[in-house]
Order: structure tokens, then C-alpha cells, then sequence
């Protein structure tokens, strides 16, 4: 909030994270792990993920066995599991573990996503919209998660089935292209300016 009360609004900086490369450690095998789980496969089939908890739904079990990227470990978390960690999400039902592994990953400077506790999150899931090669995140700050699915579904329908063939034109001309830096800058706005009302 400033000086007047009004808020400044979102200030999150989104990442687009390589999850094939980083391994994310998902506590809680559960419902909320579960969603957790299918939000990070969405984005990348290929995520590298190991869930640690002691009851895992069935439905955690057959993404992993469908995936060589994906690894259970059947018992309670453990605070060595967070040296193996590259991004951790807790979402257990126990929030004084939740806070006590918090903690823990704050002093390893391990970026942590706490489950139904946005003030302990280092950071949130956004809603993800993916066309081809274009990826757009959405994030409401938490406001409301229910608008960022619904703008989801409202992008995911107007954006053109030749989004991917676009994008496949535009590197084929970014390769091609002669000249220098700026030269090239020039002239892949000129081609793009179709794509504004503005025009330039
Ligand atoms: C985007 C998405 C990604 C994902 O998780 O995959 C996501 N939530 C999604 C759906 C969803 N979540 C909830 C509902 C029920 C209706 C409602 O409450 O609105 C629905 C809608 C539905 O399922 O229909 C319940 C809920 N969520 C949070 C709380 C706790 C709180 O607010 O205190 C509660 C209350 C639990 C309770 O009742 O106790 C918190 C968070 N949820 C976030 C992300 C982060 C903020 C994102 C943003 O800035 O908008 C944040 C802060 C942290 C985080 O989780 O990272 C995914 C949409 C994916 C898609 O479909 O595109
Ligand atoms: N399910 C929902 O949609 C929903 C909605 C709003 C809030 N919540 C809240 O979120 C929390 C989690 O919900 P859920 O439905 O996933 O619960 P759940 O009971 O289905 O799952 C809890 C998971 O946590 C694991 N767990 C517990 N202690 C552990 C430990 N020491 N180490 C590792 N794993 C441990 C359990 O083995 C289990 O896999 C609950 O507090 C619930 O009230 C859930």
C-alpha cells in the first residue's frame, strides 16, 4: 500500500523455470500434492520430481510409473531431503511441519511454494496458457485463483491454432536474417508490426 491506501499491485516477477533440469521436491502426496504434481507435468511432461510422503494416491502412483523423470519416496520427509532440492513445494495437511521446513529451506536459500499459506511462499504457481512455443503465464497475487483459470480459458481460445506455425516462421526469418544487431531488430519489427493495432 502507498502513502493513500491504494495498493501497488502485483509485483511478482515471473520466471519461466527449465523443470527437466532442476529437481522440485513435492512433500505431501495427497490431493494438494497431487495438483501440484499434474500443474508442474502440464508445463513440462518431462519435469524432474520426487514426492516424499507416506500416503500417496493412486493417481501420484500411475504418473509416476508413466514417467523415468518422476520418483516416490514412501515415508516422512526427512530434513536432508531439502539438500537434494532445487525448488520444494510443501503440501501436506501438517502446517507446523510446513513451517518448520521453511525454515530450513529459507537458511539453504531454497525457493519454497507452501501450499494454502501464501505468506509463506516464495513463490506461486501461475495459471499457464501454451501454444506451440509460446507459454504465457498469469498471476492474480493471489487474489484469485478462480479469475486466473477463467482468463486462462479465455486466452487459450482466442489465440490462433497458427500461433505455433507463427513462431516457427519468425525463427526462420530471425536465422536468415543479414546485417547487424540493430539492422536485424529493425527489421523483425517492421514484419511483427502486422501483428499490433498500433502498427509499429
Ligand atoms: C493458478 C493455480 C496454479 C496451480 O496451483 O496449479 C493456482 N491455483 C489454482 C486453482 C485454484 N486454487 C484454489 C481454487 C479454489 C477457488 C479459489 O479459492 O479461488 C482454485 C480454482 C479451481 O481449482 O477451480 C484454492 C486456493 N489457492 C490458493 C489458496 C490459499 C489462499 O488464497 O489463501 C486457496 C484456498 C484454499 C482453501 O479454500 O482453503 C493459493 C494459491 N493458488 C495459486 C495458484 C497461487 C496464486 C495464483 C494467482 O495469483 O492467481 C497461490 C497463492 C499459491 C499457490 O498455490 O501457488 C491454479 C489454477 C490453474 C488453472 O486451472 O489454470
Ligand atoms: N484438497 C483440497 O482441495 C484442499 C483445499 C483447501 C485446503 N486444503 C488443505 O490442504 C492440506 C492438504 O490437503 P490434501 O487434500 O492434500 O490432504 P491429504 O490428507 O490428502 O494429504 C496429506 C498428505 O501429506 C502427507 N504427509 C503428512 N505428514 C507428512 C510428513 N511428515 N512427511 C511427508 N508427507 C506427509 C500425507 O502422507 C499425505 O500424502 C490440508 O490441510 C487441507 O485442509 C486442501
Amino acid at each position: 500500500m502507498n502513502e493513500v491506501g491504494i495498493s501497488e499491485g502485483n509485483v511478482l516477477f515471473p520466471v519461466f523455470l527449465k523443470l527437466n533440469q532442476i529437481q522440485t521436491v513435492v512433500v505431501g502426496g495427497g490431493n494438494v500434492g497431487l495438483e501440484k504434481v499434474e500443474a508442474l507435468l502440464k508445463n513440462d511432461p518431462k519435469a524432474r520430481i520426487r514426492i516424499i510422503a507416506p500416503l500417496i494416491l493412486p493417481a501420484l502412483q500411475e504418473l509416476a510409473d508413466g514417467s523415468e523423470f518422476i520418483e516416490i519416496l514412501n515415508r516422512k520427509v526427512r530434513g536432508g531431503d531439502l539438500k537434494g532440492a532445487d525448488l520444494l513445494i510443501l503440501a501436506t495437511d501438517d502446517y507446523s511441519l510446513h513451517e518448520k521446513l521453511k525454515k530450513k529451506a529459507k537458511k539453504l536459500r531454497l525457493l519454497t511454494n507452501v501450499a494454502d499459506t501464501p505468506d509463506l511462499c516464495d513463490f506461486y504457481l501461475g495459471s499457464t496458457v501454451k501454444k506451440g512455443d509460446l507459454k504465457i503465464g498469469i498471476s492474480t497475487n493471489g487474489k484469485s485463483p478462480t479469475f486466473a483459470k477463467r482468463f486462462r480459458e479465455v486466452l487459450e481460445d482466442i489465440l490462433p491454432d497458427s500461433t505455433p506455425e507463427l513462431l516457427n516462421q519468425l525463427k526462420t526469418i530471425r536465422d536468415d536474417l543479414k546485417g547487424d544487431f540493430n539492422e536485424k531488430v529493425e527489421r523483425l519489427n517492421e514484419i511483427t508490426s502486422v501483428l499490433t493495432k498500433k502498427g509499429k
